[in-house]
């Protein structure tokens, strides 16, 4: 068997292209959504991250409002730049991008955004309410796992879901997702205190890796005709790798790829977030609303 790729860059454009018409009926109203991105730091990753970020606002008609700090932020600066894009009216919403630079505490920034601006869903009120099933914006890469799964017809209602990584940006909040009553899957949540990650693998009907170790999951923990998720990216001197050995794509139905499967999703799932909130607040607001920008 030959895995079919599930192709996250292709659905991001379809995504994109719906967004651009809905960024285009807001302006009809005088409202320009904004996404502010926080950057600490200068980690290729996360610059490559945010960067893309930007390209997409620019895409789809969204303002970008980039704020970059040097590694050596303190804490107290760190805060001053989240209260001002809390006050800012033209931002819509916000991320800080993760991880932080040692030294600097990734909760407490996170509980600093104002959980209304909160575009990446991660502000420990959202959660909550993810956890408690109540409206809110949605971590962007469990929310894009989901809509990539879905789209392609992927079944997810009785199916056996194995996730590897218990972090707080993928793990955590994608087993609150999929256990929600509207996605009605099972899931077993593999960490590195797991003794056996294979023998949850190999029952599972659909695996999302997001260890971050590259090939850390090889044909012989997959299920025939399973279905492959990779979120983990690792930059080698090689290029990107995948927490999927190539010898996956022997045994499964689908694989979502790195690159092209779940972080292009990512980022259309993050300008997804900024444009519901600035359709909520004109809808609220109503047309032509003589408040400032959102
Ligand atoms: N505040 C946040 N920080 C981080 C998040 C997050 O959701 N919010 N997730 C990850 C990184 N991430 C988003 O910021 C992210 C990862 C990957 C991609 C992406 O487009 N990947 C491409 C390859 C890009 C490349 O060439 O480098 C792909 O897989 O095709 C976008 C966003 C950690 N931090």
């Amino acid at each position: 068997m030959t895995a079919q790729l599930l192709d996250g860059k292709a659905l991001a454009a379809t995504i994109k292209a719906d967004l651009t018409e809905r960024v285009r009926a807001l302006a009809a109203q005088g409202v320009t959504p904004g996404l502010g991105t926080v950057l600490v730091g200068d980690d290729p990753g996360s610059k490559a991250y945010v960067a893309g970020k930007h390209r997409d606002c620019a895409q789809v008609g969204i303002a970008s409002l980039a704020v970059e700090l040097p590694a050596s932020v303190s804490e107290a600066e760190l805060d001053d730049e989240i209260a001002r894009l809390n006050a800012d009216p033209a931002c819509t919403g916000y991320i800080v991008q993760l991880p932080l630079p040692g030294g600097l505490d990734e909760n407490r920034a996170l509980g600093l955004i104002d959980p209304d601006k909160d575009a990446d869903g991660l502000h420990p009120v959202n959660l909550g309410k993810l956890v408690l099933g109540d409206p809110a914006p949605l971590p962007c890469t469990p929310r894009g796992i989901v809509e990539l799964l879905r789209r392609n017809g992927i079944a997810l209602s009785g199916a056996e879901v194995c996730v590897i990584g218990r972090g707080t940006t993928v793990g955590r909040p994608l087993g609150l997702l999929l256990t929600r009553k509207s996605e009605n899957a099972t899931v077993t949540l593999c960490h590195t205190g797991t003794v056996d990650v294979a023998a949850h693998t190999r029952t599972a009907d659909i695996i999302v890796a997001a260890a971050g170790r590259p090939g850390l999951i090889t044909g012989d923990m997959v299920k025939p005709g399973a279905v492959c998720v990779d979120v983990g990216i690792t930059r080698t001197d090689a290029g990107l790798a995948g927490d999927l050995d190539a010898s996956v794509r022997e045994v499964a139905s689908w694989v979502a790829p790195v690159p092209g499967g779940v972080g292009p999703m990512t980022r259309a799932m993050l300008l997804t977030n900024v444009v519901e909130r600035a359709e909520a607040l004109a809808s609220v607001r109503g047309p032509r609303s003589s408040l400032p920008g959102i």
